[in-house]
């Protein structure tokens, strides 16, 4: 527990922090594999330090950030995305009029830097467009795909299993966003959920409000600035037949001394190709443990990117006032649930 100024007290998540730069040594793979199978069926949030990307380079990506929210209005809805269809590609404004009440943020999600996702950007973006791909391809190559690695010896299957259904150049939509939370009354900014993708990279900032879901009721993810904040998303559970757990979490109004500021992020959703099917694996350590699912017992039918369209397009029907309340029927007989 930590005391904040003008005794606001708030509860911090104990998380465990991977530090990966263990790669590189002998055995640091089986030693990351260990220390993984320590918590990652409880909770899928952790810490990643030794990642290699520096403070600056990501306040580097900040100073983008704020410029672009800094654009005009006019100019940032020329770059909407079409969540309609469930494709999150593009820019999606904080909500106004009736809806007001939605949400708070405004977003740009920037995609893979592969032919699949060539469009237009704001002269801003395209001023930094190197600097953006070289951030956004060390997280792909040097983060998402080790960690990936280690999941696969935790599980006792082939290396290279989650990695080859995350290959860069294939078709499929991951993306860097940008995201700017504006100050506003309502308690609960972003409702309880889980990610639809396969890891979701929360870069440092120094506002309080991520909470997760534990045992214990909700905690605040502590936000330091060399870890980068990691969560496990629906793909990967589904993918490693529900062992490694897409983890219930939200965004609160931070606490009172910060509650009156922007809230800025700066998170990379990284997901399997589009065409991966998201059953579940077969693995000597799941079967030991009782703990395999059969194939039919998964999302075998259905594709990372059938999945995620369709969170996508059914959050966008809430927002846009189209359905008025949360659906929780996905796709394939699999729910969503929200909690407050
Ligand atoms: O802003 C944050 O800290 C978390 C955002 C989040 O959970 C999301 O966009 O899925
Ligand atoms: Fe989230």
């Amino acid at each position: 527990m930590y005391v904040i100024p003008n005794l606001h007290i708030v509860e911090w998540a104990d998380l465990e922090a991977l530090d990966i730069s263990k790669l590189n040594q002998p055995g640091g793979k089986q030693e990351l594999a260990v220390q993984v199978l320590r918590f990652i069926d409880k909770n899928g949030f952790f810490y990643v330090k030794g990642h290699g990307l520096s403070d600056k380079d990501v306040k580097r990506q900040y100073a983008i950030a704020t410029e672009f929210f800094n654009l005009p209005l006019e100019e940032k809805t020329k770059y909407l995305a079409n969540t309609a269809a469930g494709d999150f590609r593009g820019y999606k404004a904080k909500a106004t009029g009736d809806l007001t009440s939605k949400d708070n943020d405004e977003r740009y999600n920037i995609p893979k830097f592969t032919p699949e996702h060539e469009r237009p950007h704001p002269q801003l973006i395209l001023d930094h467009y190197e600097e953006i791909k070289e951030f956004s391809l060390h997280i792909h190559n040097k983060i998402l795909l080790p960690l990936l690695r280690v999941f696969a010896i935790a599980l006792e299957i082939d290396e290279e299993y989650f990695v080859s259904r995350h290959r860069y150049e294939a078709e499929g939509l991951e993306y860097l966003r940008y995201m700017k939370y504006h100050p506003d009354p309502k308690p609960i900014w972003a409702i309880g959920h889980t990610d639809y993708n396969t890891l979701t990279f929360l870069f440092h900032q120094p506002v309080a409000g991520l909470q997760v879901q534990t045992k214990d009721g909700w905690k605040y993810v502590r936000s330091e600035p060399e870890s980068i904040i990691v969560n496990v998303a629906d793909a990967l559970e589904f993918l490693s037949g529900g062992y490694l757990k897409s983890t219930v979490h939200r965004v609160v109004r931070p606490p009172k001394d910060q509650a009156g500021r922007p809230r800025l992020g700066l998170i990379y959703f990284a997901r399997p190709e589009a065409k991966v099917r998201l059953e579940p694996v077969r693995s000597p350590l799941l079967e030991r443990l009782g703990l395999q699912r059969d194939v039919e017992e998964g999302l075998a039918s259905v594709t990372a990117e059938e999945w995620a369209r369709a969170r996508i397009a059914k959050d966008h029907r809430f927002r846009a006032g189209i359905v008025k309340t949360r659906e929780t029927e996905i796709i394939a007989g699999v729910h969503q649930k929200y909690y407050d």
